[in-house]
């Protein structure tokens, strides 16, 4: 069975939790220390549904509301991690205005993402609720999972969905049914 090549973005605003997920998935440690990114890339093959996939992981700045998006993010990637923290409104605000950009620089809508609400073990600090981070993923017809990197829950969850919604890109499209006019 071939070895399956994804390149796969994580992106949000600042200090969300894009490296601690991304660490903890990739290497099994929560960072001790909060080091803002530029950008760092992991490689990791993982296999999932009985295939190999070798990953490149790219972990990158945070963003705001103004950050241009770089070209480089746009080119070659398979799909997206979206972060937002279920403590930040803002941070919410902030991957919206990432998932219209990403679709205008690519031109489609059909493009595999997974909306990831991170922090959920600060019940006490959350903002946004379970149900507001699921009806944006519906509405963008994405995968949507809550995770807490820094306690290791759900993250593997993040990565095998984001890994499905790349396969489900790549199937051929389904044929429209025709519909039967009635007379
Ligand atoms: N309580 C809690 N804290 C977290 C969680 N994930 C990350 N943090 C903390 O949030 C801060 C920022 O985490 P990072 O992983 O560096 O965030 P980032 O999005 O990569 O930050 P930038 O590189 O600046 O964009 C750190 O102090 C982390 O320990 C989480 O799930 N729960």
């Amino acid at each position: 069975m071939p070895v399956k090549q994804r390149k796969i973005c994580v992106m949000g605003f600042r200090a969300v939790g894009k490296s601690t997920i991304t660490i903890q998935y990739v290497d099994n440690h929560c960072p001790e220390t909060y080091n803002p990114t530029i950008e760092n890339t992991f490689q990791k093959v993982i296999k999932h549904n009985g295939n190999e996939y070798s990953t490149e992981i790219i972990d990158t700045a945070g963003q705001d509301e103004y950050s241009i998006l770089q070209k480089q993010y746009t080119i070659g990637i398979h799909g997206y991690i979206l972060v937002y923290s279920v403590t930040s409104a803002s941070s919410l605000e902030v991957v919206k205005v990432l998932n219209d950009k990403i679709l205008n620089a690519l031109g489609t809508e059909k493009i595999p993402r997974v909306l990831v609400g991170n922090k959920r073990d600060l019940e006490n600090e959350r903002v946004i609720s379970k149900e507001g981070g699921q009806s944006l993923a519906n509405e963008w017809e994405c995968a949507f999972v809550e995770c807490s990197g820094k306690n290791n829950s759900n993250v593997d969850e993040v990565f095998k969905q984001i890994l499905a919604e790349i396969d489900k890109s790549q199937l051929p499209e389904q044929p429209q049914k025709e519909g039967f006019l009635s007379s």
